[in-house]
């Protein structure tokens, strides 16, 4: 089967890659020249650990090749990957327009019966107007078959790789019986189970997992601050409601809230779908406000820490990415933190072991600087706030920190450090009910 992978970030990009592994011929296809000319150097345009090596094997062995020539591409393929971006627009909803000028090529550039499946993100109902919009595309008098699948992607950054090669599920929403078998075949090598159904279901069943796991953090947070109210560690609550199998303990982890390209943007397509068909969904609306909330109750710790006003104060920041072992930045609870910092007056120094902020942009300037090691970072500084769960941070030298900064305060965004151990070095630690 010859596949085709439409938008070759993270999610096409590994896609594309398991599919070589399955020992499929595939294509990437981007309209971002860049990015095809890296990738096919073998070259990968976005930090995730392992995926390089893997793309190398596969361009190497010619199993993957990479072009911007959107018309040979579909012309070429059987089963087309959509695996563009759905960003989130003003009022919440997903932007479609990138799955729309997708299904439209394909539909003016198809020859013959095509498999078209969305991988992408995308609201209840797409996989109906992906269809539309293939149609509309279609110039030729004779309309060409084809079938539309939703198989919404599951994996996440910084492990991509291990998640799409070990999956707990694989969803398949289809009506159609040909395009089942085609599905089928090309998951027949994975161990999991799959699950069948229809696109809308599909489509709803993505939605629902990232609005779960969602709820499962605000969750945690929001006790958290009852917890630190009592004197309780939530670590041990975490994990002494985790052990219950029915809860598990993935996702009970306090700290400074959730970010990402996915969690905040799907939150909010599905309230937006919630409201366009009147059912509020109200679980999921408290999830956003306490999400929200989580950075304002860090800052006010800081606040309280070091004297009320943070004017002229200079505080240093570890991470920049919205978790760790990725370079994504969208979304990141320490960026809406570095904006309040910033508007607090502070004086920041930044740093990230992977993520390099462009030079001349907000937030870097004259109130804030990028640093490339954890030393310069921290010098002089009258607090240290960890943003990000890098390994990197979890083995940190602190009685050399300490020696370096101004006031020994540590703000523990992520809950990753051991209080008792850097207290007994001197520091005032403040995490999520971290005791
Ligand atoms: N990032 C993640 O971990 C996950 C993302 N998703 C979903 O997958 C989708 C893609 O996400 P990412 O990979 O993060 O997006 P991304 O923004 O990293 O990549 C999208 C790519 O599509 C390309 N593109 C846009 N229009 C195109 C066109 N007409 N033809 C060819 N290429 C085109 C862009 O140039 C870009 O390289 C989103 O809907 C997202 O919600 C789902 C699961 C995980
Ligand atoms: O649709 C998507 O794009 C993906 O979104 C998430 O994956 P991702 O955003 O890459 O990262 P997660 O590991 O889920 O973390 C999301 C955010 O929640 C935070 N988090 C996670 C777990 C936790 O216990 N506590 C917590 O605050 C992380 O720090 C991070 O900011 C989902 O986990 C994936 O299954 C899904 O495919």
């Amino acid at each position: 089967m010859r596949i085709l992978i439409v938008g070759t970030g993270y999610v096409g990009t590994t896609t594309g890659l398991i599919f070589c592994e399955m020992g499929h011929q595939v294509t990437g296809l981007d309209l971002d020249e860049r990015k095809i000319t890296a990738l096919q150097d073998g070259i990968l345009h976005f930090y995730e650990p392992g995926l390089e090596e893997l793309l190398l094997k596969h361009v190497q062995a010619g199993n993957i090749t990479f072009t911007d020539n959107t018309k040979k591409a579909i012309k070429e393929n059987d089963v087309i990957f959509i695996c563009v971006g759905t960003p989130k627009q003003e009022d919440g909803s997903a932007d479609l327009s990138y799955v729309k000028n997708v299904a439209q090529s394909i539909g003016k550039y198809m020859k013959e019966y095509k498999v078209i499946v969305t991988k992408s993100t995308v609201p209840v109902g797409t996989a109906e107007l992906v269809a539309e919009w293939v149609k509309s595309g279609q110039k030729e008098k004779e309309p060409i078959s084809f079938d539309v699948v939703s198989n919404p992607e599951f994996l996440r950054e910084g492990s991509a790789l291990y998640d799409a090669l070990h999956p707990d599920r694989i969803v398949i929403g289809t009506t159609s019986e040909k395009a089942k078998v085609t599905m089928r075949k090309l998951y027949q090598g994975f161990q999991c189970p799959i699950v069948e159904t229809n696109p809308k279901a599909s489509e709803m069943i993505k939605y629902a997992a990232n609005s779960f796991l969602a709820m499962k953090i605000s969750f945690i947070n929001e006790l958290a601050r009852l917890c630190d109210q009592l004197g309780i560690n939530v670590n041990d609550v975490s994990k002494g409601i985790g052990l219950d199998h029915r809860i598990g303990h993935h996702f009970l982890k306090a700290g400074m809230g959730y970010g990402g390209s996915c969690f905040p943007k799907d939150v909010y397509a599905l309230l937006q779908t919630a409201k366009m068909n009147g059912i509020p969904l109200t679980i999921l609306e408290k999830v956003v406000h306490v999400n929200a909330e989580q950075t304002l109750y860090l800052m006010n710790k800081i606040k309280q820490g070091l004297g009320g006003d943070l004017a002229g104060k200079t505080i240093s920041v570890l991470g920049l990415s919205f978790k760790a072992d990725t370079d994504d930045t969208r979304e990141s609870p320490s960026l809406v933190l570095i904006d309040n910092l910033l508007k607090a007056q502070a004086n920041l120094k930044v740093h990230d072991p992977v993520v390099k902020l462009i030079e001349g942009t907000y937030p870097l300037g004259p109130h804030c600087q990028q640093l490339q090691s954890v030393a310069e970072t921290v010098s002089d500084t009258d607090a240290v706030i960890l943003c990000t769960d890098w390994d990197e941070y979890k083995q940190l030298d602190w009685m050399a920190i300490k020696l370096l900064m101004k006031q020994p305060y540590i703000y523990d965004g992520r809950n990753m450090i051991n209080k008792a151990a850097v207290e007994a070095l001197g520091f005032h630690y403040t995490g999520f009910a971290n005791h």
